[in-house]
């Protein structure tokens, strides 16, 4: 569905799991309703269990062929059958629609409700009545649903976990937390539209955080509809080789089913919703020479990634169906390859199989390699096993405050995590107690009473930050973190009314625990409450929620960009901050130099004073003098970053130096260096991508050359062109109007942060003078 203004919106549903269920009566079974029955562990297990647990102390021994010899068979059984999965695509491709398939066809959900449908009910996963009114996905939901299997010719049960996030760049913190924790994504494409703009978003996170993927073309009912175009759009403007495992059974309104390149089988979906499969083991006559060229691309395209179907080929040996489901297997889970497949969620066509394909082809939690750090032994990497019996080692992923408290969304990578049980916070070292745990269903949730290795939960009352990493104690180990965006846009708020400052309050203290890209401050100077975030939209949704979940409403100023300040080389200083006025005065002289660090986005300070010319404790005040003039800008009142400071020389007076006369005199000597060093400002500069048809190129490369953009690619498709482009976010204002103008509304882009560079100089004298008259006007107040 379309969003706001021309930005699309993209959605990342991603899908994790909570079910425990674990087999083996030797260590211990899950009784119905969650509880669970205690048995003795067996001699033979338990002598692996303490194998692994020593190997885990030297991780180069954990070899995946070491954990799969060392692992008790009911546990990789169980895990075998378990997938954490997330959907990922452009906006509008359909991601909720799927998922309310993959709901149904699960049994999770008694009725299908379509997206703003006519019902006014509403998609499951969106449950915000923001994102229905909105039509979009804000937050990621999580759920749950088993899949029944046909394997061998008897039905496994496959546990799906499933987390629903937004895909705007935006909310990018909510798919970026999704990849970081999910073992498996389904890349949604349009069978008109192909790879889009925000396709390319996904896959860029996707690829970031190795996540593998299988590719659903979706929409098979559209007018126009075209799976091979999207198919060539994935190898070429993806990079990523992908065939298709399927063609389809009539197009557009003629779209029955699809054919299984593999088996050489067709499949119809009828009945109400399609929830019947009907399977016809011979391709239809029509479609014969189309299925075999097809399955002969599939092959070859297998052949390029696939060492043992090489082989095969290059002795002009056919593989057999069992090879080349095991070489996509092996392929998809070392991100080589994408298997393709086609239907319509709308018109509940071949959703089964798309299920079918997550268990047959995306991985369980044993078949990734998950790596925390040893803080024990310099941060050395170790791998964790998803092994029910070893330490636990789990991660907050999430925090959301709901009507029963705050929960925290767990990742469990190894152990087990038991209702009652204590945990250790490995950034704080605080021993916490798990009062619940909860199994979620989108708003609605399930109490559990034991979750195992492998798996997704979520628990009540543990206060964390997002992004912490939760031991049994045991363990020195904490997981690398998330990547979190710097904030670009700034937006100074208050409450209208007096009365309500107590709840602005409660929602900003919630607001920011749950996202870590959602900032707040108070500007010292003009004490104003300034927000920041990843940009207007970002900003908006919060200023939205004070209105209806907290009945406050707000006075916002106007957007701004989040300028950043540095210097372009080194400056000496020496100065003396001296001040009489009767009574004991202010001594202080700090004497050494600024210069760029080679750290561009952090600050640096070192003391390198000696024979105790400034005494220790005045060191640490000009420590913190250094830490307020970074926080403070000398240009514009904004942060300043890639700075380093060195304090090599100072004088003291015997009564009238002070911590108070170090801290300021440090700031004071900071500030006049600043200006020396060729201070400068610095703005953000955004990674677009903007596709449109390919007549409307000159317009946009003009369009993009007046807003001084870099252009890095652009790439010329048979219809449409995708150029890739790094432009200042000042310069984007007002660009979705104009691209909507320029393209009579067939252009579509999306922006995501990439680094700060120096503002063009007229602009920087323009936000300095600006910034020194706002400043004149309070002084003269
Ligand atoms: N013709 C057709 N329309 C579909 C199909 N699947 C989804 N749609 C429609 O496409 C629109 C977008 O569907 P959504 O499921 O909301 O797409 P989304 O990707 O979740 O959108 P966002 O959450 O906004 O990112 C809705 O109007 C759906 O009814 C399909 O298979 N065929």
């Amino acid at each position: 569905m379309r969003g706001l203004g021309a930005i699309r919106w993209l959605d990342c549903r991603l899908i994790g799991s909570l079910s425990v269920r674990d087999a083996n009566p030797t260590i211990g079974s899950w009784a119905a309703g969650g509880r669970r029955a205690f048995s003795q562990t067996s001699p033979t297990a338990s002598a692996a269990q303490e194998a692994l647990k020593k190997a885990q102390t030297d991780a180069s021994s954990l070899t995946p062929e070491y954990v799969a010899a060392n692992m008790n068979p009911a546990e990789k059984a169980r895990l075998s059958k378990v997938r954490n999965i997330g959907i990922a695509a452009h906006i509008d491709s359909g991601k909720t629609t799927v998922t309310e398939r993959v709901l149904f066809y699960t049994g999770r959900i008694k009725a299908i409700h379509e997206v703003r449908g006519k019902d006014s009910v509403g998609a499951k996963m969106d449950s915000m009545d923001l994102e229905r009114e909105k039509g979009i996905t804000i937050q990621s939901a999580a759920t749950f649903c088993d899949w029944q299997k046909q394997e061998d010719g008897k039905e496994e049960t496959y546990h799906i976990n499933l987390i629903d996030t937004p895909g705007h760049i935006d909310f990018t913190i909510e798919v970026e937390r999704a990849l970081r924790v999910l073992d498996g994504a389904v890349m949604i494409l349009c069978a008109v539209s192909g790879v889009q703009s925000q396709t390319i978003t996904v896959d860029r996170q996707m690829k970031r955080y190795n996540v593998p993927r299988i590719s659903f073309i979706n929409k098979m009912d559209r007018m126009g509809a075209n799976p091979w175009k999207a198919v060539e759009q994935i190898n070429q403007k993806l990079k990523i080789p992908a065939a298709a495992i399927q063609i389809p059974i009539g197009l557009e309104d003629e779209h029955e089913g699809v054919v299984d390149l593999i088996e050489m089988k067709a499949m119809y979906f009828e009945g109400p919703r399609g929830v019947k499969v009907r399977v016809v083991n011979q391709v239809p006559p029509t479609l014969v020479e189309l299925a075999n060229e097809k399955r002969q691309a599939l092959i070859e395209k297998l052949a390029d990634v696939d060492d043992e179907i090489a082989e095969l080929f290059l002795e002009e040996l056919e593989p057999t169906n069992e090879q080349i489901k095991a070489a996509i297997r092996r392929s998809t889970i070392a991100r080589k390859f994408t298997p393709v497949m086609m239907g319509s969620a709308l018109a509940d066509k071949a959703i089964q199989p798309m299920l079918d394909a997550v268990c047959e082809y995306l991985p369980n939690p044993a078949d990734t390699d998950n790596l925390a750090l040893d803080r024990s032994q310099d941060e050395k990497s170790v791998k964790l096993v998803p092994y029910n019996s070893l330490p636990f080692v789990g991660l907050a992923f999430k925090l959301e405050e709901n009507n029963y408290g705050q929960l925290t969304y767990i990742r469990v990578y190894q152990g087990t995590l038991s209702k009652g049980s204590y945990l250790f916070n490995s950034r704080t070292g605080k021993k916490v107690r798990i009062p619940r745990i909860v199994r979620m269903h989108s708003n609605e949730m399930e109490d559990v009473a034991e979750v195992g290795a492998g798996e997704i939960c979520a628990v009540f009352g543990v206060d964390c930050a997002s992004g912490d990493t939760f031991t049994d104690g045991g363990l020195p180990y904490s997981m690398s973190s998330m990547f979190v965006p710097d904030a670009v846009m700034s937006l100074s708020i208050k409450p209208k009314r007096s009365g309500d400052a107590d709840n602005f309050s409660k929602a900003m203290n919630r607001f920011t625990r749950e996202d870590p890209t959602f900032r707040v401050h108070v500007d010292a100077e003009s004490e104003e409450t300034i927000i920041s975030g990843m940009g207007e939209l970002h900003l908006e949704v919060y200023v939205e929620r004070l209105r209806r979940e907290y009945k406050t409403d707000c006075v916002t100023g106007q957007p701004r960009v989040a300028y950043r300040e540095t210097i372009a080389h080194r400056a000496d200083f020496d100065f003396l901050f001296k001040r009489q006025s009767g009574g004991p005065g202010d001594f202080a002289r700090v004497a050494g130099w600024i210069e760029p660090y080679e750290k561009p986005g952090e600050n640096f300070y070192e003391s390198q004073v000696v024979g105790g010319n400034i005494p220790d404790k005045f060191l640490t005040a000009c420590a913190k003098g250094f830490e307020a003039a970074t926080d403070k800008g000398p240009l514009l009142g904004h942060h300043v970053i890639g700075t380093k400071m060195i304090i090599n020389d100072g004088a003291t007076h015997v009564t009238d130096s002070s911590d108070h006369a170090f801290n300021l005199a440090t700031q004071m000597a900071f500030r006049k260096a600043f200006k020396e060093a060729g201070g400068q400002v610095l703005e953000p500069l955004m990674k677009t991508t903007i596709t449109a048809p390919n007549e409307f190129q000159g317009g946009i490369l003009m369009l993009m050359n007046k807003r001084n953009a870099t252009i890095h690619d652009t790439d010329i498709g048979t219809e449409d062109f995708t150029l890739t482009c790094d432009c200042s976010l000042n310069a984007m204002f007002g660009f979705s109007s104009q691209l909507r103008a320029a393209t009579q509304g067939k252009g579509e882009f999306t922006m995501e942060f990439s680094h700060y560079a120096p503002a063009p100089p007229h602009l920087q004298k323009e936000l300095i003078a600006k910034y020194e008259a706002e400043l004149e006007a309070k002084r003269t107040k």
